[in-house]
């Protein structure tokens, strides 16, 4: 069953534009001229409770605004929009109760304060018994690792205690559907898989449905089968991450290790040249011509060693958003 569906959903910023100068500060003064950012574009989509969906876009996308637009902080320019049943915009009460919103760069916890002040305000905003309250915290903090940090100022924790702090405030009330924006930014490696390892628990415990955006791919790969990916405010995938490797990236990385160093101009024929460092050679190949490409390269050079692999997804990605590949 869905849990959210967008249809068609549309946002336009209008901008207001200056012309450089002081003829431009007064015409503008007097006679304002706007320009709209079209953020989002007629996307649509449907996620069924439960899933785990990546939300992948290059920066400006447009991913932010519909995360704000499916939680009900702004309001769509145009189409439809439904989470748990609820219109977002309308913030009823009992909407509130099923999401969260985390975004990796905002806080929510109280600085100066423990963790736990911040919680206990939450609780009593969410109606959450003392006795559940307890149990709740209890509970996420085991599962965060988060025993005995709690009792410190927010200040003191480290950036990656904080993310988990700010984690466990968000789904406190036990919400249903999680919209998390980047919520292992700037986290060291251990923090991420940390992080990456509760929310693979939490959704799997509470069958929670979670719709992430991360510009860091292991995030993705290790959490989502399907991705959604926008370009330019409009959606130009939605389906299983290996699908997306298929469609954007049709062509195989040759690693190659030669006897003896070669030039680049010796090498140019055999695939496109991806990088050259001493013997270690990495080419990229149109699948439709590996088996040739990779039966040239051992008959005409001295090979040592030859793997032939996926790109890693985030060249993928990469890839997709610097060429602007996007049919
Ligand atoms: N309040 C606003 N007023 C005007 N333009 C805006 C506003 N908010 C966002 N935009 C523009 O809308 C576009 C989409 O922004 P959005 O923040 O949704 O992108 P994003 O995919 O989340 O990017 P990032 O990965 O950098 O966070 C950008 O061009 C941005 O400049």
């Amino acid at each position: 069953m869905s849990i959210v569906v967008a249809e068609r959903l549309s946002k336009f910023y209008p901008v207001a534009v200056k012309e450089p100068g002081l003829k431009g500060t007064l015409l503008h003064f007097f006679r304002r001229k706007h320009r709209l950012v079209k953020a989002v574009q007629e996307v649509s989509f449907q996620i069924n409770a439960g899933e785990v969906v990546g939300f992948l876009g290059a920066n400006g996308a447009g991913k932010t605004t519909t995360l704000k637009m499916l939680t009900g902080l702004i309001h769509p320019s145009s189409g439809k929009v439904k989470v748990a049943g609820y219109v977002p915009f309308r913030r009823e009460e009992s909407f509130l109760q099923k999401i969260t919103l985390v975004m990796g760069q905002k806080q929510q916890l109280i600085w100066d304060l423990p963790a736990l002040d911040s919680l206990r305000i939450n609780a009593a905003v969410y109606g959450i018994s003392d006795k559940e309250f307890r149990y709740r915290v209890a509970e996420l903090s085991d599962l965060l690792a988060l025993e005995g940090k709690l009792n410190q100022p927010v200040r003191k924790l480290s950036l990656g205690e904080r993310m988990k702090a700010e984690l466990l405030a968000a789904l406190l009330h036990q919400p249903q559907v999680l919209f998390l924006d980047e919520p292992t930014l700037g986290l060291d490696v251990n923090a991420q898989v940390g992080v990456r390892d509760f929310l693979r628990e939490y959704n799997r415990r509470y069958q929670a449905t979670i719709l992430l955006t991360s510009h860091y791919m292991a995030d993705i790969t290790a959490l989502c089968e399907r991705v959604i990916v926008i370009h330019q405010g409009q959606l130009v995938y939605d389906g299983s991450l290996e699908g997306l490797v298929e469609r954007f990236a049709p062509y195989r990385e040759v690693k190659v290790e030669l006897a003896k160093c070669l030039s680049e101009t010796q090498l140019q024929d055999y695939g496109e040249l991806e990088a050259l460092e001493g013997r270690s050679v990495r080419f990229l190949v149109q699948r439709d011509v590996l088996t040739r490409s990779v039966a040239r390269i051992l008959a005409e050079l001295e090979v040592l060693d030859l793997t032939v692999t996926e790109p890693p997804i985030e060249e993928v990605i990469g890839r997709i958003f610097r060429a602007g590949v996007v049919s």
